[in-house]
């Protein structure tokens, strides 16, 4: 079934909003969803997953559990979609699993992202490929972001546009008319707005921004939450729960007792649109557009302190560019186990830091 030009992407990423998966048709120049499916994390998993970002006990054993959960719940979601779309599973080339990143430490030489892709081939009946990111942090780079190439493909054209992943981490790809594509993680996304807002709502997420949008923002914590040195890193860089987590807006709102949780969701959403709009200006200043993708696409707030921050220039969804937001990253981990099983590279090392293209992802036979 290698001549199949069938894949599916399967992306769970750093919010743990849940799975998303896409089955993409790669037979004409740009990719055609066939059909696609958000399943969220049953309660226990997403607990467990959120627990294991950070140190605890029994890891090993917990983790090897978790990623069985992982690849079942992936399973699932796969049989959804083929069903849907009235495709069998040896019409499908194969599945690119990104997993679940559990920690990210380029600079000590390791990423991980779980997922038992042996058991989700075994499962689907589907050659799996997983692990893309391993072979660029071995190759010196951060292993993050892997989306720029797959970017340059489907959004790249003759004005200079820039596309913002607006997930639990939010990344830029810088795309001129001519000349290097680049790109890096610009800071949070939704993991700060997504954590104080369950902390104080129990809510996954703040809908709409709207209660963000009903606060002040407070300059003091808003300096402070800018002051990172996170943020005067010039790219190749990436980032994730190991940096900005809640225990990392914690410290800062030690000194500034007494603010009103509303005032703070409003600081969040500032610091967050004021992140992403800095490293714009730093970095991709002569972008004429700018196409959000991701989740944060869906936060009417958040999009209009962008399109505040950034204007004169256009601030719309990929959706404008003929991609739904939602769906970009799982395409885009469809296109990479294409590129894996095609032996071309996934990576770009101008943007990672890798020294050189490598071929991306592990092969797990159907
Ligand atoms: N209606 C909505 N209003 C506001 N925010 C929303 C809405 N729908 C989704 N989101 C935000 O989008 C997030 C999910 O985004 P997405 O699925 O792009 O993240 P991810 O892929 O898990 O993260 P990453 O790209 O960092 O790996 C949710 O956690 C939430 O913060
Ligand atoms: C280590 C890891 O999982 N990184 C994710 C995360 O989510 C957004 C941002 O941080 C990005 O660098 C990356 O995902 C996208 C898909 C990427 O590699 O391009």
């Amino acid at each position: 079934m290698s001549e199949s030009t069938l894949y599916i992407g399967l992306m769970s990423g750093t919010s743990l909003d849940g799975i998303d998966c896409a089955l993409v048709d790669f037979s004409s120049g740009n990719p055609r969803l066939l059909g696609t499916a958000l399943r969220p994390f049953e309660a226990g998993l997403h607990a467990e997953l959120l627990a294991l970002q950070t140190p605890g006990d029994n890891e090993l054993q917990r983790v090897a559990l978790a990623a069985n959960a992982l690849a079942e719940a992936y399973a699932a979601s796969v049989a959804a979609v083929l069903a849907e779309a009235g495709v069998a599973p040896d019409q499908v080339a194969a599945i690119g699993m990104h997993g679940q990143t559990l920690r990210h430490r380029p600079e000590l030489g390791f990423t991980v992202q779980i997922g038992n892709a042996a058991l989700l081939a075994e499962r689907s009946g589907i050659r799996v490929v997983a692990d893309f990111r391993s072979r660029d942090v071995a190759a010196g780079g951060q292993g993050a972001p892997l989306v720029p190439a797959f970017h340059r493909g489907v959004f790249g054209g003759k004005r200079h546009r820039a596309v913002v992943n607006i997930g639990g981490i939010a990344n830029i790809t810088d795309l001129p008319a001519k000349g290097a594509v680049r790109g890096w993680d610009c800071g949070p996304g939704n993991v700060l707005l997504d954590g104080w807002n369950a902390r104080h709502h129990g809510q996954p997420y703040d809908a709409d921004g709207a209660w963000a949008a009903a606060g002040n923002s407070v300059n003091e914590l808003l300096e402070r939450l800018l002051a990172d040195e996170y943020f005067d890193l010039a790219p190749p860089k990436s980032t994730g729960r190991d940096l900005f987590h809640l225990g990392w807006l914690d410290q800062h709102l030690a000194g500034l007792p007494g603010l009103a949780p509303v005032d703070v969701q409003a600081t969040l959403l500032e610091f967050t649109a004021r992140s992403i709009a800095n490293e714009i200006e730093q970095e991709a200043g002569e972008a004429e557009a700018i196409y959000i993708c991701g989740g944060g696409a869906r936060n009417g707030a958040m999009m209009r302190w962008l399109a505040a921050l950034l204007a004169p220039r256009l601030v719309s969804s990929t959706e404008a560019l003929g991609l739904h937001p939602d769906w970009v990253e799982a395409v885009a981990f469809a296109w990479l186990a294409k590129q894996c099983l095609a032996g071309q590279p996934g990576n770009l090392p101008a943007v990672t830091g890798a020294a050189g293209a490598r071929v991306l992802g592990a092969i797990y036979s159907a």
